[in-house]
């Protein structure tokens, strides 16, 4: 705690309070890929099915594997076309690849290491000793489970597919509704009044929050006046999550926790001990839960790595966290930290063992052009004393 401001642990439980699951859908596999698996799959068959060919050679018995044998090739088993018979001492069967292992053969020896003419093989001196069969269920058989909650990667949706389920059960994509505020802002592209600019937060957290598995809607600008604000909420209504940006401090044009608590916000908290961020508020309002960003654009971006991710994360399923560290060793001295937790915008040079980190001079939170060439948030304690380079410091990977 700092003069009554709550920490950013304190601030993260409020709103992992506030976030419920959302339900589960049924998607096809092609819509499946970064979606949260909701419930296990299951699989409905063994993988593979039968022994199967490693390579490309002929299936023989164990006793004939020696230098010199000469076998009959009595058959071929290719992939998708097996060898009815079985395979017998002093023969042979031509196999493919992922093709089926012919009952009575123990080994597949390359066909690199054996001479054919005609239906005759001779095995050569440098025999590998490797069978080269996959035994029946070498990957997985009926019954394994993939278990919930998982993001979805690729190489997961493939093993779905082996599977053989052709859909899966997936956490809802929580909807965003996204409102910037200020009478200053005007979209990109529109030519900016003298005393305006271009309103940018929300492209960003837009874009933060869909990686993250979300549908955004951004709403239009809301003005500073409670007119105006009242109808952009009110247009938000749906949404699982509402993302307001700016108006959240203590300006007398900073309306959204005034309109939002008029219009029925149960407010969790308001103000962290955290820099940049301090204003940070939230809440229930309705059935969506409210995230009231500050409006500085570095805040804002910032504010969306500690809070918003981690709430999407844990609205479709995934486990309640914080955003997740790393450890790196500090580039420079570094004076005494205030009462607030800071998260410096720093860049990481990853060379050598462990990542050495540097902060930017400048730290003002309106600088989205150090943000962007920024690659780490640099954690300082709140009341932390100085630090010397070389020390051992928590970083937030961005
Ligand atoms: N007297 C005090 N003043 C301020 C305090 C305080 O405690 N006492 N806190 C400061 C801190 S910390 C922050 S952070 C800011 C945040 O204030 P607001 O959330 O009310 O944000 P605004 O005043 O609306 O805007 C701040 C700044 O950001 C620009 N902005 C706003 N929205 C956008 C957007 N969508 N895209 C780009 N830029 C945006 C806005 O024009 C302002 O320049 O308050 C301090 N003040
Ligand atoms: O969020 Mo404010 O940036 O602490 O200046």
């Amino acid at each position: 705690m700092s003069g009554g401001l709550i920490s950013i642990e304190e601030a993260l439980a409020r709103l992992f309070a506030l976030c419920p699951v959302l339900a589960a859908e049924t998607v096809d596999l092609r819509a499946a890929a970064d979606r949260v698996l909701a419930a296990p799959v299951v699989a409905r068959l063994t993988q593979p099915p039968f022994a199967a060919s490693a390579m490309d050679g002929y299936a023989i018995r164990e006793r004939d594997h020696r230098a010199g044998a000469v076998l009959t090739v009595v058959g071929e088993s290719a992939a998708g076309r097996g060898f009815g018979g079985a395979v017998t001492d002093g023969n042979a069967v031509r196999i493919f690849t992922g093709a089926p292992v012919p009952e009575g053969a123990e080994r597949v020896v390359l066909q690199e290491d054996v001479t054919r003419e005609g239906a005759r093989i001779t095995l050569g001196n440098r025999l590998e000793s490797g069978a080269n069969i996959r035994p029946a269920g070498q990957d997985f058989r009926a019954g394994d489970r993939i278990e919930a909650p998982r993001r979805l990667r690729a190489a997961d949706l493939g093993l779905i597919a082996a599977m053989n389920q052709p859909q899966v059960q997936v956490t809802r994509r929580p909807v965003v509704a996204l409102i910037a505020t200020g009478d200053e802002l005007v979209m990109p592209g529109e030519v900016p009044g003298p005393d305006q600019i271009v309103a940018s937060n929300s492209f960003a957290l837009a874009a933060m929050a869909e990686a993250e598995g979300a549908e955004v809607r951004l709403l239009p600008i809301a003005r500073d006046s409670e007119e105006s604000l009242r109808s952009l909420l009110t247009l938000a209504a749906d949404a699982d999550l509402i993302v307001t940006i700016g108006g959240a401090s203590v300006g007398d044009h900073d309306l959204v926790g005034k309109v939002a608590g008029d219009m029925g916000l149960e407010r969790a908290f308001w103000k962290i001990a955290m820099r940049p961020g301090k204003p940070l508020m939230a809440g229930r309002i309705a059935g969506s839960v409210l995230l009231g960003l500050p409006g500085n654009p570095v805040s804002s971006i910032v504010c969306g790595h500690l809070f918003m991710l981690p709430m999407l994360r844990a609205m479709q399923g995934l486990p309640q966290g914080p955003a997740p560290r790393a450890t790196a060793r500090l580039a420079e001295d570094l004076p005494a930290n205030g009462p607030r937790e800071h998260y410096m915008r720093a860049t990481l040079d990853r060379t050598a063992a462990m990542p050495v980190i540097r902060p930017f001079d400048r730290q003002d939170s309106a600088l989205l052009s150090i943000l962007t060439r920024a690659d780490a948030l640099l954690v300082r304690p709140a009341g932390d004393g100085p630090v010397a380079a070389g020390t051992e410091v928590g970083y937030v990977p961005i």
